[in-house]
């Protein structure tokens, strides 16, 4: 199960963003090439391992869009992007985004009340940016159906869960060890 996501990640180069490892990787990063058969197969794992009983998808600029497409192609649910530019629409709602590298803002719009949201993202590290994303959507009393990255990093799922009270799923979880991503376990299916 998810053999292509699994070896493109331990052959993914790590550079260094200041005192952080970072991979880069074609669902993260869309470099050097995102293969459709990956993205088909990431897209087919989070719909079968995720819960889809939602009215919207969220996901967040830049590196979700390409998998809320894809999931989106395969349930013919729709989709929101949370943008990293305002828009000034009535109800919008900032955010403020921290990784392990940046921080910036982020906008929500396009959701209300009561709407059944599935959460996704392609990474959670630090958990700063789906802590800050999923802090918004209570505020705005969204019903948080379930979340999910694709890979976990570091201990940012837990950090995530902590602040929130939001369970996380993901489907891989990673890790830089001496300059090299080992893949240490397969989540899929494990934290719902
Ligand atoms: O758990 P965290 O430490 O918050 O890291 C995870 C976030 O980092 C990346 O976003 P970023 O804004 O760096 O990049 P992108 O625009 O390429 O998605 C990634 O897309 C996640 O949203
Ligand atoms: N690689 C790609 N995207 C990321 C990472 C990383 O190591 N950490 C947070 N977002």
């Amino acid at each position: 199960m998810l053999e292509k996501l699994v070896k493109s990640l331990v052959e993914a180069p790590v550079v260094k963003k200041g005192d952080y490892d970072y991979f880069v990787h074609p669902i993260t990063d869309g470099v050097p090439l995102v293969e459709a058969n990956l993205l088909q197969e990431v897209a087919e794992a989070v719909s079968k391992f995720g819960n889809m009983d939602v009215d919207k998808i969220v996901c967040v600029e830049a590196m979700g869009i390409h998998l809320a497409t894809a999931i989106s192609l395969l349930t013919n649910i729709p989709f929101v992007v949370v943008r990293k530019r305002s828009y000034g629409l009535e109800g919008e709602v900032a955010v403020h985004q921290t990784t392990g590298y940046s921080e910036g803002e982020l906008y929500i719009n396009g959701l209300r009340r009561g709407d059944r949201v599935f959460l996704v993202d392609d990474v959670v590290s630090t958990g700063g940016t789906m802590t800050s994303v999923i802090k918004a959507l209570q505020r705005i009393e969204t019903d948080i159906v379930d979340v999910m990255a694709i890979i976990e990093k570091g201990d940012g799922r837990e950090f995530v869960e902590k602040e929130t009270g939001i369970k996380v799923n993901t489907l891989v979880r990673a890790n830089v060890i001496d300059g090299k991503v080992v893949v240490e376990k397969i989540t899929a299916g494990q934290h719902n």
